[in-house]
């Protein structure tokens, strides 16, 4: 009990030396810079508060409150400077200086480690090179094969929900269909999420990503030393062991067959059977510096890859379908358009060509990811003080750029909570980090096009099939202006945002499905 006692004066005497000193840090620097509020050792959690919906209005209402510009707050002594206009987007985002990151991509690293999302200087940069060309044309058009099989079957789980009439929660299965999609391009092996989890690495994904998220709103996980004695901790354990073992399998399979193929042959062959292994292809024969890929580096690029090619599409299709049934006259001009292409034949696979034609349901999605983009914040670290929007931001600070608050900003987008995908049809010339939903410059989202491709497949072969409905009939947009203290969200139906690493509803987003017949 002493010992307990002993420990616990040590290690809250050090936490509050430690904000201590970072408080003193950069100090004069900071309280320059306009923002709410803080409060000594808890910083801006009182009035950012726990819940992943409170954290977001908050956020969404300081950055009206500071005229969508620089706005200094803190988690605990963590300064953050969040930043939601252009000027200064550009600037941080457009940096070759400006990308380092830490926290909160710390908490990532047990199943990332050093993967492109999280690594930092040379070893990102030989990554992001020798990954860049998994993504190039040819090889993108390999995976719309995947996309096509994939969202075929998620289109006879959906035929399951319009035959009973009734409301349901989308957002809890659209997920099924995204992972299927990932696994399979990053690993080359089908994973049926949508019939059902009959592959270890399904649970084991949902459960590491359900600790990451918990840890980097938990006070005390937040640190190392304590959570390893955590229940959580255990359970990261377990599923980062299960995916080693799932992973090293299918690599160890594909090592074999790639030895019997020189790369010439591997290079020539168009069988689809090749191509569907592209990425863990480039990964096993890649070198970098002249040396090979170890196990830990494929495991970790493939791990970022499903980590990030899942639940974001799954946010994006989410909220379109979301945002299609709550506005029947633009779903009915995406219909129309779908008409177009396909004629009567409406249930058949689309092809490369034919995603290019869908330019309204492009403009549909813009418009989704400027109202609910489905990574609302990315963070960077300075390594250097650096003058940010016209402050002097001190070292260590992170700087958060708000990408849902700049989606909002009036300056930019006039009557922003309105869906109106017509708004993007003629932005051409305007300004690039004034919409920003993949990021952009030399960190910027590598599987943009990927993620493009599986958004119109999957929506376009949803509205095709089938009518989406709001989850009652009546109900109005279903967006609402988070920032405004007056505005509540009384209707159940409502989309709740929370940010859980990517855009969710916290209540669900609940529709109808009824099959169309031709
Ligand atoms: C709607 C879907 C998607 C959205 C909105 C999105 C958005 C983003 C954003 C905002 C970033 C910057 C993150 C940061 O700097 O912290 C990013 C990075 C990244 N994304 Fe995506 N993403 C999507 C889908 C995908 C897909 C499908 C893949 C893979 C197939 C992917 C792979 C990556 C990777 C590897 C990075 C890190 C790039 C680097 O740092 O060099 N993303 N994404």
């Amino acid at each position: 009990m002493l010992i307990l006692i002993v420990l616990s004066t040590v290690l809250a005497s050090a936490y509050i030396y430690w904000t201590y000193v970072k408080y003193i840090t950069g100090w004069h620097l900071l309280k320059k810079i306009p923002g709410p509020f803080t409060y000594w050792v808890f910083g801006n959690v009182p009035q950012l508060g726990l819940k992943p919906e409170d954290q977001m209005r908050a956020i969404c209402r300081w950055a009206q409150e500071y005229e969508h510009d620089v706005v200094r707050m803190y988690g605990g002594a963590q300064p953050y400077i969040m930043i939601t206009n252009p000027k200064a987007m550009e600037q941080v985002l457009s940096s070759n200086v400006l990308t380092y990151k830490y926290d909160p991509y710390r908490f990532f690293y047990p199943w990332l480690g050093q993967g492109l999302l999280t690594s930092n200087g040379k070893h990102w940069l030989n990554h992001r090179k020798m990954i860049t060309p998994s993504f190039h044309f040819s090889i993108l058009q390999d995976f719309l094969k995947i996309m096509n099989e994939t969202t075929d079957r998620f289109m006879d789980l959906l035929d399951g929900y319009a035959n009973k009439k009734e409301m349901f929660d989308f957002q809890e299965i659209v997920t099924r269909s995204t992972i299927d999609v990932i696994c399979e391009a990053a690993m080359g092996t089908p994973v049926n999420a949508i019939q059902g989890p009959t592959s270890p690495i399904v649970p084991a994904i949902s459960e590491i990503c359900d600790v990451m998220r918990q840890r980097i709103f938990s006070a005390l996980n937040r640190f190392d030393f304590l959570f390893v004695w955590t229940e959580a901790y255990q359970r990261q354990e377990k599923a980062l062991a299960i995916l080693r073992t799932e992973l090293s399998n299918i690599i160890d399979k594909r090592r074999a067959i790639l030895q019997e193929l020189n790369r010439e042959q591997l290079k020539r062959d168009d069988d689809g059977k090749r191509s569907k292994m592209a990425f863990l292809d480039n990964l096993l024969t890649a070198e970098v510096d002249g040396m090979p890929l170890t196990f830990q580096d494929i495991f970790e690029e493939v791990s970022t890859f499903v980590f990030e090619g899942h639940d974001t599409t799954a946010s994006a299709v989410g909220f379109a379908v979301y945002c299609l049934s709550r506005h029947p006259d633009i779903q009915a001009r995406a219909f129309q358009e779908q008409h177009d292409i396909f004629g009567n034949d409406l249930r058949r696979s689309p092809t490369f060509q034919e995603l290019g034609e869908m330019k309204y349901l492009e403009l549909v999605i813009k418009e989704t990811l400027r109202l609910f983009p489905s990574v609302p914040f990315i963070v960077r670290t300075l390594l250097e003080q650096t003058e940010i929007g016209g402050y002097q931001i001190p070292v260590g600070a992170s700087i958060g750029c708000s990408i849902i608050t700049l989606g909002t900003n009036p300056n930019i987008f006039s009557e922003p909570y309105l869906f109106k995908p017509e708004r993007f049809k003629d932005r051409n010339a305007t300004n690039p980090y004034d919409y920003v939903p993949f990021s952009a410059g030399p960190r910027n989202c590598i599987g943009q096009k990927f993620a493009m491709m599986e958004l119109k497949v999957t929506i376009s072969k949803i509205i095709r099939h089938f009518n989406i409905l709001p989850a009652v009939d009546g109900l109005s947009t279903g967006i609402h202006n988070l920032g405004d203290p007056n505005n509540k969200i009384t209707n159940p139906y409502d989309a709740r945002l929370g940010f859980f690493l990517t855009l969710k509803s916290v209540n669900g987003l609940n529709i109808r499905l009824s099959r169309r017949s031709y």
